[in-house]
């Protein structure tokens, strides 16, 4: 028993100096990325990054837990990005590709933020589109008129999209292929309960989900525990 508690130690030891050792392009991430990367002086990526972003990459729903100010927004940003640039010009465009929650306004804008200069450091096209529960029914209509690659809000306001027929399930249904729950311990605590059970009976079943977290603890999803 104490021996395999060793080894297991051993290799979280081995798996943490690999994840450290690795460059952003050994992870598999995009040329386009890795520019936009260095023009942001972003050079090695942290611990968390190192590990989600290949698992993100292959498709794998991810959980992953690392404490405030690891990278964690860009260890899920980066693979939703590079996965967006090679999602069918022609597919069927009903509702949002990809939806980032997050349980603050402030917490959206700063995510917004940081897509916009990857998008723009990129140069893609790529409709991102951020939500407040503040914007008047006309506005939400118009920001979803055209559907955004990704959509960036809480939860209370897509709820409100939701009730309002402003976003519509069967659209989630058909269309929603990636779905982030950023700070998800918060977003999935009792507060904001009601606003989650709204909207999670619509994401189809092939929807890659990613719950990013500083102190979570959920099991139904290939975990990574942080190594910071
Ligand atoms: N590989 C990296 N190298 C250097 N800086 C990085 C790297 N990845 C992210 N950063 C920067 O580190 C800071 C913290 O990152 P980030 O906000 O993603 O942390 P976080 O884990 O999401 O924190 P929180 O739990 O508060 O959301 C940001 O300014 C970000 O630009």
């Amino acid at each position: 028993m104490a021996e395999t508690k060793l080894k297991e130690s051993i290799g979280e030891e081995e798996e943490k100096k690999e994840a450290e050792d690795q460059s952003f392009e050994e992870l598999g991430v995009d040329a386009r990325l890795l520019r936009a990367l260095h023009k942001k002086g972003i050079a090695k990526p942290t611990p968390i990054q190192g590990v989600a972003i290949p698992l993100i990459l292959e498709g794998k729903d991810v959980v992953a837990r690392a404490k405030t100010g690891s990278g964690k927004t860009l260890a899920y940003l980066l693979p939703l990005l590079q996965k967006l640039f090679t999602v069918r010009a022609d597919r069927k465009k009903l509702a949002p590709n990809a939806f980032v929650l997050v349980p603050t306004r402030e917490l959206s804008q700063q995510v917004y933020a940081e897509v916009l200069s990857l998008v723009e450091l990129c140069r893609v096209k790529l409709k991102v589109v951020q939500l407040n529960s503040n914007m008047l029914a006309n506005d939400l209509r118009a920001a979803l008129a055209g559907p955004p690659d990704i959509l960036i809000s809480t939860p209370t306001c897509v709820a409100k999209c939701l009730s309002g027929g402003i976003l519509k399930a069967e659209s989630i249904s058909e269309s929603l292929e990636t779905l982030v729950l950023d700070e998800a311990d918060l977003l999935l605590s009792y507060g904001y309960e009601k606003d989650i059970k709204a909207f999670t009976p619509h994401v189809p079943r092939s929807c890659q989900c990613l719950l990013m977290s500083a102190t979570s603890s959920f099991t139904h999803f290939h975990t990574i525990n942080s190594f910071t």
